[in-house]
C-alpha cells in the first residue's frame, strides 16, 4: 500500500452553503458511477454545507459526452442568469415563460464517470478526449470542471475507487472531487474579484 500517494488537506475550511454545483454523470457502468455520485453530493453537503437544492444534477449516455453537456448546461445556466433573461426567452418562443427566479451560473461543475478497458483501443481514445475535453470545458468557461472520470483496466480497479472494493485499500474518489469541486467554486470566486 503506498505511503506517498493521495491529496493533502486544503488549509482551510470552506462554506459551501452559496455555491450553486452542476453534477454531469453517465448512465455506463452504473453501479459503480452512482456510488461515485454519492460521495460527491455527502461530501459537498456535510462537510461543506452546499444545499441540496443547489446542486444540479444531469445524466448523459456516456463518458464521450461529459465535456458537450457541461458546456452546454454551463452555457443555459448563465443565459437564465443574465439580466435580460426574460426577454431573450421570449423571443425564444412563446411557451419558454420567464427563467427560474433562482437561476443562476454554476460555481463548479463535476463531470463523473467510469471507463473500463475493454478489448480495442476505444479506452484509449476515450479517455484521452474526455479528459482534454473537460479540462477545456474549464478553461473556456471560466468555471471550475472537475475531472470525476475513473479511467480503469478491470472492474475490481473501479469497485476499489468508488468504495466498493474488499481491499482496506478502497476509497470512493467522489469524496476528493466534492472537497475539489467546493474549493476551487471559492476560490475562483475570490480570484475573480482580485483577491488573491
Ligand atoms: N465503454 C464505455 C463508454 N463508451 C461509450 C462512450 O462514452 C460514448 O457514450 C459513445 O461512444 C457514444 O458517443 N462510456 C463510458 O462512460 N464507459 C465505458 O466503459
Ligand atoms: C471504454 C470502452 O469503450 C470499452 O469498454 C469498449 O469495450 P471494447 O474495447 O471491448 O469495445
Amino acid at each position: 500500500m503506498s505511503v506517498v500517494k493521495g491529496v493533502a488537506s486544503p488549509l482551510e475550511k470552506y462554506d459551501g452553503s452559496s455555491l450553486r454545483i452542476l453534477i454531469v454523470h453517465t448512465r455506463w457502468n452504473p453501479s459503480v458511477v452512482d456510488e461515485l455520485v454519492k460521495g460527491v453530493v455527502d461530501t459537498m453537503t456535510k462537510e461543506h454545507s452546499v444545499k441540496s437544492e443547489n446542486i444540479t444534477i444531469q445524466t448523459v449516455s456516456g463518458s464521450f459526452e461529459l465535456p458537450f453537456a457541461a458546456q452546454r448546461l454551463i452555457a443555459a445556466s448563465r443565459l437564465q442568469a443574465t439580466p435580460n433573461a426574460a426577454e431573450l426567452f421570449s423571443t425564444l418562443g412563446e411557451n419558454t415563460g420567464p427563467p427560474p427566479v433562482n437561476s443562476q451560473t454554476f460555481d463548479a461543475a463535476i463531470c463523473i464517470g467510469v471507463l473500463i478497458k475493454g478489448s480495442t483501443m476505444h479506452f484509449e481514445y476515450i479517455s484521452e478526449a474526455v479528459s482534454n475535453g473537460i479540462m477545456r470545458v474549464g478553461l473556456d468557461t471560466g468555471i471550475p470542471c472537475i475531472f470525476g472520470v475513473l479511467t480503469c483496466l478491470t472492474d475490481e480497479q473501479a469497485l476499489e475507487r468508488s468504495g466498493l472494493g474488499v481491499s482496506e485499500k478502497k476509497h470512493n474518489h467522489g469524496i476528493d472531487w466534492g472537497h475539489c469541486a467546493v474549493e476551487l467554486a471559492i476560490k475562483n470566486r475570490r480570484w475573480t474579484v482580485g483577491e488573491i
